[in-house]
């Protein structure tokens, strides 16, 4: 199995490009299932759950190729299975979001709970209660989620009892090809879910009000292949960012969309980096500083993202000061923790919220990632650790990090790939 081995190399400095945005990709992947003709996709990353979600659309019968590098061309035109098996939905819980365009094209979809993970239990009970809501029969039955409708889905009025992103995502997509009006309240308002909707819109759908809380849905009867490039990736983009900072750097990140990153931005101003923008790049500039420590919480955008909350942990770990990190979406995603204790960290944690003295001299240690943005937290930790950072399950960090070795190796970090 793979590792990363790392050591401290002195601040980063240089250029980055930022991939497209894997939780982008995902469901733009699934939305081509709602098309009647070929579907191609740009600015896709390379990561394992590109892969999967391309290798779930073939088994479901759909031809999927790589036309060059970044852009995939599907036809869904084949598709003559309706079932996600097990064996693909456990390594990438984002599967569920098949069910919305399967149910609403072929009227049929079986698709394996994606059960719980390192962060926590992840239910899927208000996708399920959204497509009831729209007429669809829907049991669970041997750890399969079996969706039935005669017809066409039919439009309702859905309100959401929590703010679930994918959960948004795959009423949306149900929703374009359902018949008449489809309300969500209580919507997501992630970027990811702006960028579903122009896809969804360019394809031939009517979905209004993506980016607020309540999303307007006006079915269609049919949707069209397209070209569409996937945005950039913010969490990548921040994850570069953060690891500037931790090491007192400076770096430019181009292909990105600083606009989709306020709350980030605004706490890495907060932490002493000069940050300026432009239309696609992000520059910091750490001008040799140490990092001051930020008070962290996370919460559905435009709030701060969950999905950044580990790599502030390691900042706030060497920065100057104590802070203190909440994390309101779920329930156990402080696995990086102990991780970094391991290494040098002086952290409390209390239920949900992690109290963390700064200044603490990391030493390199073996590491063990849980999940994606804990093996981030811990790659940046090795950045400015004494001795040598071994980072093992690395599995998780090539589901959401393109080539991530050799972009920071062009930043000026050591950080090998060991198979
Ligand atoms: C592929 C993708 O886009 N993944 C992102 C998506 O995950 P994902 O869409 O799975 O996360 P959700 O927004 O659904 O989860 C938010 C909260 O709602 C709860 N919940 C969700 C659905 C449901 O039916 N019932 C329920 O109780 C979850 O347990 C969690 O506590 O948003 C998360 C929150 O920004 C990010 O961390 C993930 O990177
Ligand atoms: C939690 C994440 O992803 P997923 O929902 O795909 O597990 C993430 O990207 O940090």
């Amino acid at each position: 199995m793979d590792k990363l081995q790392i050591r401290a190399a002195g601040p980063l400095s240089g250029e980055v490009t930022i991939s497209g945005a894997k939780n982008a990709a995902l469901p733009i992947l699934m939305a081509s299932v709602l098309a009647d003709d070929e579907m191609r996709i740009g600015n896709m990353p390379a990561l394992r759950d590109v892969n999967t979600s391309c290798e779930l659309l073939r088994q479901l019968g759909a031809k999927v190729s790589e036309l060059k590098q970044g852009v995939v061309a599907i036809e869904p035109q084949h598709i003559n299975h309706q079932v996600a098996p097990y064996e693909l939905v456990k390594t990438m819980r984002a599967s569920i979001m098949i069910l919305g365009p399967l149910l609403a094209k072929y009227g049929q979809a079986d698709v394996s709970l994606p059960g719980g993970c390192a962060i926590g239990a992840r239910p899927v009970n208000l996708h399920i209660q959204g497509l009831q809501a729209m007429g669809a029969t829907v049991t669970v039955e041997e750890g399969y989620v079996k969706a039935r409708i005669d017809g066409r889905l039919q439009g309702a009025r859905i309100l959401m009892d929590m703010v679930s992103v994918t959960g948004t995502e795959n009423l949306m997509m149900a929703a374009a090809l359902a018949e008449g009006t489809t309300t969500i309240e209580n919507a997501a308002r992630e970027p990811e879910v702006v960028d579903l909707a122009n896809c969804l819109n360019a394809m031939g759908a009517n979905v209004k009000g993506a980016g607020t809380d309540t999303l307007v849905i006006e079915g269609v009867e049919r949707l069209s292949g397209i070209y569409y490039d996937v945005m950039p990736d913010r969490i990548e983009t921040g994850t570069y960012l953060v690891a500037a900072a931790v090491t007192g750097g400076s770096i430019v990140c181009r292909k990105a969309a600083p606009d989709t990153m306020d709350a980030v931005l605004m706490k890495l101003e907060e932490a002493g980096a000069n940050i300026e923008c432009g239309p696609d790049w992000i520059s910091l500039d750490m001008q040799g500083q140490a990092p001051k420590a930020v008070d962290i919480k996370t919460a559905p955008h435009p709030a701060f993202p969950t999905d950044m909350q580990a790599q502030f942990c390691t900042l706030n770990v060497v920065a100057e000061g104590v802070s203190k990190v909440t994390e309101t979406i779920f329930e156990n995603r402080f696995m990086h923790i102990p991780e970094l204790q391991r290494m040098g960290a002086n952290v409390d944690l209390e239920g949900n919220t992690a109290l963390i003295k700064g200044g603490a001299n990391l030493t390199g240690a073996q590491v063990m990632a849980t999940d994606l943005r804990a093996s981030a937290c811990l790659v940046i930790a090795g950045l400015v650790a004494d001795g040598v950072t071994t980072v093992d399950r690395i599995y998780h960090l090539d589901r959401g990090y393109e080539h991530i070795e050799d972009k920071m190796a062009g930043l000026g970090a050591n950080v090998v790939r060991v198979k």
